[in-house]
């Protein structure tokens, strides 16, 4: 018999939504292909939920909008355990630090959790160790491969070196989707800096507050999950981040009165471009020198012809140097932003959690 997978679904903006598409689409040939039922009985946003006992179905956006409800995370669990609702994956497609606070409470109720947002694991070292006791203690699993590169096998494949006692000694490339778009199409239109911006937006390329991106804040985050991934003990705090964002801009509260000043921003970068030779691109790269101990962020330009240089579109490529790559990098190049690539990131993640559950279950039979 099929083993029974509930996804509880937050977030349904761009990535939560096409996940739900994806799962929708890909059920039928998952049950039959690997004896998994993939439902999601519980999905919401930041205000609202929705629950359906035998999971969502293709109409789910309708009845979300007339069945759904102002909820607490208390009502989640309490419907889950009315239900008698088992094998429960949480999925965080969210952003938010708030909903975050939640992971050890779920891990508790002995949920999983698969997560698309970059917080838990950038949180201080002390919540990072502590969150990692709670999983251990509780007998659950957590997959984030997402974090970094989206749908891309980074954090899988830096974890299989590392497991197997190779000594990482570099790691650098473009961690970003969205800046890496957004500098391939600036240094080849005739576009403002903040009409790129936008078309990076209407793409789905960057965080929900573009000055995540702009900001340096995500590549970092990307860069210190890598860190922490192979062991290093490194904080935020511990990374030389350059801003994208003009001083004069940064102190802006709020993204509304900051998307009213773009017009600088296209100043700025207008400005910079000016000074860029024909033959060259902006490149926002990480660099994580685990020699040295240094982690950075910076922009820099690119001679078109190298590797980096040569990226297109959202492509994101991430070079890794070890004692068995140690003049060649091991490289892992493509689109590193992106909702399809990103829910299916995700579902993999789903799916490798949902996999050991039932292994487990034929083992317990
Ligand atoms: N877009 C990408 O290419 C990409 C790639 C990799 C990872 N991610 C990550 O995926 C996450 C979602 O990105 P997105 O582009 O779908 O964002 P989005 O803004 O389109 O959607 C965010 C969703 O989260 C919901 N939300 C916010 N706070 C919540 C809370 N406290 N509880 C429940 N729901 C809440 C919002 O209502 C919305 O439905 C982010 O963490 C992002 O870093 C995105
Ligand atoms: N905003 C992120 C999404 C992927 O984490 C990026 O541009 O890479």
């Amino acid at each position: 018999m099929n083993t029974t997978i509930n996804i509880i679904l937050f977030g349904i903006g761009n990535v939560g939504s096409t996940l739900i598409k994806q799962v929708l689409a890909t059920n039928a040939t998952i049950s039959l292909k690997q004896g998994l039922n993939l439902e999601i009985p519980i999905i919401a946003n930041s205000t609202t939920a929705f629950f359906k006992t035998n999971g969502i179905k293709n109409n789910w956006q309708t009845d979300f909008e007339i069945f759904g409800f102002p909820y607490k995370i208390n009502d989640i669990i309490r419907y889950i355990q009315k239900e008698e609702l088992g094998n429960i994956i949480i999925v965080d497609a969210t952003a938010s630090r708030k909903f975050v606070k939640h992971y050890k409470a779920f891990f508790q109720q002995g949920y999983h959790i698969v997560t698309a947002n970059k917080i838990a694991n950038t949180l201080s070292l002390d919540y990072y160790n502590s969150l990692r006791t709670t999983i251990l203690n509780n007998w659950t699993h957590f997959n984030y491969e997402t974090n970094v590169g989206a749908g891309l096998p980074i954090i899988e494949t830096l974890r299989r070196l590392s497991d197997s006692g190779e000594q990482i000694h570099k790691i650098r490339g473009v961690f970003s989707g969205s800046l890496s778009y957004i500098f391939n199409t600036f240094s080849e239109k005739q576009l403002l800096f903040s009409e790129v911006l936008q078309s990076a937006q209407q793409k789905g390329f960057t965080e929900p507050d573009i000055r995540e991106d702009l900001s340096g804040k995500d590549v970092a985050r990307k860069l210190l999950i890598l860190a922490r991934e192979i062991g290093l003990q490194k904080e935020l705090s511990d990374i030389a981040v350059e801003s994208l964002i003009p001083s004069s801009l940064e102190e802006i509260h709020y993204l509304n009165d900051f998307n009213l000043k773009l017009n600088e921003l296209d100043r700025y970068y207008s400005d910079l471009k000016v000074k860029k030779s024909a033959n060259h691109v902006f490149r926002y790269i990480g660099e994580l020198d685990v020699l040295n101990g240094t982690l950075q962020t910076k922009l820099v330009l690119e001679p078109k012809t190298s590797a980096i240089g040569q990226l297109r579109g959202a492509d994101a490529a991430i070079e890794i140097f070890s004692e068995s790559y140690k003049e060649q990098p091991l490289v892992i190049q493509g689109a590193g932003a992106g909702s399809a690539v990103t829910a299916r990131g995700i579902l993999t993640d789903i799916l490798k959690i949902a996999k050991q559950l039932n292994t487990f279950k034929l083992v317990e039979a």
